[in-house]
C-alpha cells in the first residue's frame, strides 16, 4: 500500500495506474475509520483494479462553532484498517497541501442543499463540493463510493458530477450499523455511555416509521409528528431536523398528502443532538426501487443513457 501526502506524489501514482490501463475506485473520507468506511473500500476493491482512499478533515465544510478542532483522528489505526481492506493508495494531505492559499473558487450546488444538513450547517455543502471536486481532479476515479448515511451528500455529489461533467460513476452504499441499529459514525466516539444507549432511538424510530407506512391513510405531517414524538422520548435528544423529502431531488411533498399516494423513493432524514454530539440517520422508503437499481444494473444504465442526470447507483 502506498501512502502519499502530496498532490505531486498522488498524481505520479495515478499516472502510473492510467499508463497500465487500470481502473480506479475512490473512497473519500475524513478518517477515524470504521466498518462503514471499510465497506466502501471493499466495494471499491471488487469493482476496480486500484482503490484510493483519502483521509482529510476538510476545514472548508465546518462551520465556525463546529467540531473541526476536536474531530477524532487516529492516523496509525486508519492506515492499518485501510491495509486490511485492500486499499492500494492512501492520500493523507495536510491542510496546507490542499489549500496552499485561501481558495477563491467554490463549488456550490444550489436547491438540493436548501434543506436538511444544508440548512442546519450553512456553507457545509460548499465545502464538500469544493473539496470533492479537487479530489476528483487529483484522483480521476472511474468510480467513487459514498455512504447513504450522508444521503444528502450523495445527492449533492451526484448532481455536481452531472452538472460539471465529472467522468465518474457515483456509487451509493448502504448504511452500516452497530448490532443494536445505531449507524456507525466517527462522531459516535463523542457519546457518553448514557447517550450512546439513548441514540438507538434514531434507528428504531426509522424502522417504526417504515411500519407506519402500511397505513394507507397516514399523511406526511402525521408521520413526522409520530417520529418527533418517538425521538422526544429519549431523555436528552434535541431534534435538529426530521424531514420527509423526495429523493434524490430533496423537494418537499405536501404535508397533508397521504404517503402511499406519493411518488417514491422518499427520504426520511433525521439530525438529532445528544449533548454536544450531533448524529444523523435516514431511511429511504421504496425498497423495491432501491433493489431495482442493484438487480437491473445494465438495464438501468442503458435506459438512463450512462446515468448522467439520473440517480446515483445504489449498491448493496
Ligand atoms: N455507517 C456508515 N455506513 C456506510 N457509509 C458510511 C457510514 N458512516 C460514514 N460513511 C461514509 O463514509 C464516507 C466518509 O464519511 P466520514 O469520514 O465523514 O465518516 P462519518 O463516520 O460519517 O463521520 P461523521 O461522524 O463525521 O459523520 C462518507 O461517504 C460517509 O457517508
Ligand atoms: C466526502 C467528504 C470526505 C468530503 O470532505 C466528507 O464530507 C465525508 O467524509 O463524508
Ligand atoms: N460525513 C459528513 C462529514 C461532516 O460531517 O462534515
Amino acid at each position: 500500500m502506498n501512502i502519499c501526502r502530496t498532490k505531486a506524489e498522488l498524481k505520479r501514482l495515478i499516472a502510473e495506474c492510467r499508463k497500465d490501463g487500470l481502473s480506479v475506485g475512490f473512497v473519500p473520507t475524513m478518517g477515524f475509520l470504521h466498518e462503514g468506511h471499510a465497506s466502501l473500500l471493499r466495494k471499491s476493491k471488487t469493482e476496480n483494479d486500484v482503490t484510493v482512499l483519502s483521509i482529510f478533515v476538510n476545514p472548508l465544510q465546518f462551520g465556525p462553532n463546529e467540531d473541526l478542532e476536536s474531530y477524532p483522528r487516529d492516523e496509525n489505526r486508519d492506515i492499518a484498517l485501510a491495509q486490511e481492506n485492500g486499499t492500494d493508495i492512501v492520500f493523507i494531505p495536510s491542510v496546507h497541501e490542499m489549500y496552499p492559499e485561501k481558495p477563491l473558487t467554490t463549488v456550490i450546488v444550489n436547491q438540493i442543499t436548501d434543506r436538511l444538513c444544508g440548512a442546519s450547517r450553512p456553507g457545509h455543502f460548499d465545502g464538500v463540493g469544493t473539496v470533492v471536486s479537487k479530489l476528483f481532479h487529483l484522483v480521476q476515479p472511474d468510480r467513487a463510493y459514498f455512504g447513504m448515511k450522508d444521503a444528502q451528500q450523495v445527492a449533492v455529489i451526484q448532481k455536481m458530477a452531472d452538472d460539471l461533467n465529472f467522468p465518474v460513476k457515483i456509487v451509493a452504499c448502504p448504511i452500516v450499523r452497530e448490532p443494536d441499529g445505531l449507524a456507525l459514525s466517527s462522531r459516535n466516539v463523542y457519546l457518553s455511555a448514557d447517550h450512546r444507549q439513548q441514540a438507538v432511538v434514531l434507528s428504531r424510530t426509522l424502522q417504526e416509521a417504515e411500519k407506519r407506512l402500511a397505513d394507507p391513510d397516514i399523511t406526511v405531517e402525521r408521520l413526522l409528528a409520530l417520529v418527533k414524538q418517538q425521538i422526544g422520548k429519549a431523555g436528552d435528544a434535541v431534534i435538529d431536523y426530521v424531514e420527509l423529502l423526495y429523493y434524490p431531488n430533496l423537494q418537499l411533498p405536501e404535508a397533508s398528502a397521504k404517503i402511499q399516494t406519493l411518488r417514491q423513493p422518499l427520504l426520511l432524514a433525521l439530525a438529532v443532538k445528544f449533548g454536544a454530539t450531533r448524529l444523523i440517520d435516514n431511511k429511504i422508503f421504496d425498497a423495491a426501487e432501491v433493489n431495482e437499481y442493484v438487480q437491473n444494473d445494465d438495464e438501468i444504465e442503458a435506459a438512463s443513457g450512462n446515468r448522467n442526470g439520473s440517480e446515483p447507483e445504489l449498491c448493496r
